[in-house]
């Protein structure tokens, strides 16, 4: 598995030679829970009134020692200097004529030297691609721009996969249908000439695409969103409902800067909360299309023009790993009984029911094959 990250930032986390070795990963390490999970009512109040008072009195107010700030303070101190690192290393790569990699940090730095400033990229532009804007990251504020790999990059793709496995490891039937698919798809390839699989074969591969599909339908990693109305409207609603107070509403009212939190959870009847990817094959059900995208039925990456920009990029690397883990290890669940929960972190995460650790955490068995 690797543990680097070279389609984004041909960096080494080194997460698999334990966090201590890099401080990147040190100060990353269950980032999310330490900072979200079971917050105080402060830290709650915090981003509502971050958000609604002047700049100047934002710089004051995030200096306070409190667990979400200082958790996000923390990181964006390491992660800017690891950035720099980075940018600084590929600059000199390519500036002494070498190619360097072909990642998507790589591709940044060069647009930051291009002479053309059609394509010029500004060199803090690049910086926040690559790490974090500390305000809107603890501020409620709707529609602020969201800007890195690290964390809307990786956090976000690593908890799908996590999911993935935790429900691979309780259905060996879908490990086997994939395994299977995957040896028709390889030697499909082989017989083709190719070495490597294309993205045309991993596309093709219908019952990986259901797995995850049906993995990010029941695991929606970021739950909700929050929208502000940009002028007074009308929320027409699909059927009518009762108002606390007895009158039937088919539409709700909304002043133009209320904010609306739009939950995530679709309707897709009584089996709902089952994980069956074959809802999505053979024409099963009313939302039978294997296909994945910003469109899919599902609005786990959002839609519109604030969808995941990554959401293409995050389906192949999850594809790219699955294919990779399932062909060298199967997985069952963890022995003795551990109850796997979805820990409200700022992304829905496995936690373990009782642990007080207050640690993001997937105890499942892996047996080499
Ligand atoms: C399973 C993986 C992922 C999920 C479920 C996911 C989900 C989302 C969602 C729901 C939004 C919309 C947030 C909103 O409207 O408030 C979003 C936005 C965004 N995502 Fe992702 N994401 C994933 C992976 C990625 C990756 C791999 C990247 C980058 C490499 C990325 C970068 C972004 C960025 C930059 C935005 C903001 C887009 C904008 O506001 O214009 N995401 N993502």
């Amino acid at each position: 598995m690797p543990h680097e990250c070279p389609a984004s930032a041909d960096y080494d986390f080194e997460a698999l030679d334990g966090v201590q070795n890099n401080r990147l990963a040190q100060v990353y390490n269950n980032l999310f829970a330490d900072a979200f999970y079971q917050m105080s009512d402060i830290d709650i109040a915090m981003p509502y009134i971050l958000s609604n008072i002047p700049s100047f009195f934002v710089s004051i107010l995030t200096r306070l020692p409190l667990r979400t700030i200082s958790k996000f303070r923390n990181y964006m101190k390491v992660a800017t200097e690891v950035a720099q690192e980075v940018v600084d290393k590929q600059t000199q790569l390519y500036l002494h004529g070498k190619e360097g990699s072909k990642d998507l940090m790589s591709l940044l730095v060069h647009a930051n030297l291009s002479e053309d400033p059609k394509t010029k990229v500004g060199k803090n532009e690049v910086l926040a691609q690559l790490t974090y804007e500390l305000r809107p990251c603890i501020t409620a504020r709707p529609n602020t721009k969201f800007r890195t790999f690290f964390l809307a990059g990786h956090e976000t793709t690593a908890s799908s996969l996590m999911w993935t496995l935790y429900e691979l490891s309780k259905h060996p039937e879908w490990q086997a249908k994939l395994r299977e698919e995957i040896a028709k798809t390889r030697s499909q390839a082989s017989e083709r000439g190719d070495t490597k699989l294309t993205i045309a074969d991993f596309d093709s591969m219908s019952h990986l695409q259901a797995v995850m599909k049906e993995t990010l339908r029941v695991y929606p990693i970021v739950s909700s969103l929050v929208r502000q109305a940009g002028k007074d409207d009308c929320i027409p609603l699909s059927y009518p409902v009762p108002t606390a107070n007895g009158e039937i509403i088919s539409e709700i009212p909304i002043n133009r800067g209320e904010r609306v939190l739009i939950s995530l959870k679709s309707i897709w009847g009584e089996d709902a909360d089952e994980w069956r990817p074959e809802r999505f094959l053979n024409g099963h059900g009313t939302h039978s299309q294997v296909n994945l995208g910003l469109i899919a039925n599902l609005a786990t990456f959002s839609s519109g023009i604030r969808g995941c920009i990554g959401w293409r990029f995050s389906l192949l690397e999850m594809q790219a790993i699955l294919i990779e883990l399932l062909e060298n290890f199967e997985f069952s669940p963890s022995p003795g009984n551990v109850e796997i929960i979805r820990g409200s972190t700022g992304v829905m995460a496995p936690m373990v029911k009782g642990s007080t650790s207050g640690r993001t955490q997937l105890p499942i068995t892996l047996t080499p094959l």
